[in-house]
């Protein structure tokens, strides 16, 4: 795959914050009040073409300037490189990002420092595939087995997944793939919408948000629960009048519970029969989400993780420990392209169906990219897969996703879809943007 000889000259980094919590957007049983943000990297070269990688990791307000101070630390491993030298060797340049010696102590491959990393690198990714000329999905379609696995860093997953592996599972699409891909450019990817049932919104907001999602051809709803059970109850057994019994329903608590709690809480909310329970408990607690697991397995309720599984070792030990019935990958949260196709394929592996979290902004633009990557040439199968909607900011967004019957219609123009629109990026940057400062001034945000 031809890659440019130019050099990274300029990384910019803005802070990037819409007021989602004003009206309770995005709102769940621990983040009650989030204003979907992002840490926004451009990446600019000496080459003569215009061209500009854009990537974004999502984060929920407060706390967004750390994330910008450490994509700004990373920049010195990035500025000067040159592009032949990242994307010839990716897995060997990911491993320089998230390895470097004094660095890793801020994580190893967490927290923060992965946020910034998914930052930087999803930048990368979107400058490779407008360099290419193509979206990123058909980028990585088009690699050969041996490309995409150079792209990925086997340190601490040799036991559940070889390079050998990899190859192995990849080679082994390889003649029906063409399939595959007419069938998505056709049809999309199947979706689910969480825009419904956010926990701040009122039943009236509720019932009608249903109801419009019903007449677009939603099929799959998630709804948030967590806080108050007999409130979840009752918000439940509404979606449930407006959706029927025949569409899917899923619940998401965001990390509420305790192992037994959840157990309990759970069979409180069988009756509304629930296809999976997200984020039950802590996302570090691997052996907790096997406890529930096997104990909901009898009630027919599946387990979901991932979207604050901080990197492929947590995916890797939940898949072992049979703790999850559906692998959430993010496309923020891991260390980008490179650690979500780790994933993908350790998932592929053991089993276990990729349902992307994309609940934030940006994060539908990013991750329909992975799971039509997935569908070509990893899983070949479509059953039990949906790829997370959530109906907001899209408008920000050069390239925003497209659906159609309650799928991901695949993206056609070149890069990763993250680059913002300029304007949305100046009103919308803190607290200096325009938008922000007439928020403040009306009084609706405090002076930061
Ligand atoms: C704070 C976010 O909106 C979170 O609730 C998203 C989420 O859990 C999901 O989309 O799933
Ligand atoms: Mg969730």
């Amino acid at each position: 795959m031809a890659t440019s000889e130019a050099v990274i000259t300029r990384m910019d980094v803005k802070d990037v914050r819409f007021p989602t919590s004003l009206e309770a957007h995005g709102s769940d049983a621990m983040h009650t009040d989030p204003d979907y943000s992002c840490a926004y990297v451009i990446i600019h070269t000496d080459a003569n073409d215009s061209l500009a990688g854009h990537g974004l990791t999502f984060t929920i307000g407060r706390g967004t300037e750390i994330v910008v101070l450490a994509c700004k630390t990373l920049s010195r491993l990035v500025i000067g490189q040159k592009l032949s030298d990242v994307y010839s060797d990716f897995g060997r340049y990911w491993r320089k990002l998230t390895s470097e010696s004094q660095l890793r102590w801020l994580g190893p491959e967490k927290g923060v420092m992965h946020l910034a990393t998914a930052a930087v690198l999803n930048a990368l990714w979107d400058l490779y595939a407008k360099l290419e000329n193509k979206p990123l999905w058909k980028l990585l379609v088009d690699m050969s087995p041996q490309e995409l696995v150079s792209c990925i860093d086997f340190r601490y997953i040799t036991d559940a997944l070889t390079k050998e592996d990899a190859l192995q599972m990849l080679q082994e699409n390889l003649s029906t793939k063409q399939t595959r891909e007419c069938e998505l450019l056709n049809t999309g990817y199947p979706a689910y919408t969480t825009s419904v049932a956010w926990l701040g919104y009122s039943d009236e907001t509720l019932s009608k948000l249903c109801e419009k999602a019903l007449k677009e051809g939603w099929s799959k709803f998630k709804v948030k629960v967590g806080a108050d059970l007999a409130d979840d109850k009752r918000r439940c057994a509404l979606i449930r009048k407006h959706i029927g019994w025949e569409r899917k329903m899923m619940m998401d608590a965001n990390q509420r519970w305790d192992v037994n709690e959840a157990i309990d809480y759970m069979k409180e909310l069988a009756e509304y029969k629930p296809w999976w329970i997200e984020e039950p408990t802590s996302p570090d607690d691997i052996l907790g989400h096997a406890a529930i697991a096997q104990a909901l397995s009898p009630l027919d309720i599946g387990v979901a993780t991932g979207e604050h599984a901080q990197n492929r070792v947590i995916f890797k030990q939940l898949l072992q420990a049979k703790a999850v019935k559906f692998c959430q990958i993010d496309s923020c949260r891991l260390g980008s392209v490179n650690e979500n196709l780790a994933v993908i394929m350790m998932a592929k592996k053991f089993g276990v169906p990729v349902c992307p979290h994309a609940g934030g902004v940006g994060l539908c633009e990013l991750v329909q990219h992975i799971s039509l990557f997935d569908y070509i040439c990893v899983s070949a199968s479509l059953e039990n897969r949906v790829i997370e909607y959530v109906d907001h900011l899209h408008e920000h967004f050069k390239y925003p996703v497209c659906i159609k019957n309650a799928c991901y219609m695949p993206p056609q123009n070149a890069g990763y879809s993250t680059e913002m629109i300029a304007k949305s990026i100046s009103d919308y940057e803190y607290p200096k943007g325009s938008a922000w400062q007439q928020l403040i001034m009306e009084g609706k945000f405090q002076t930061p």
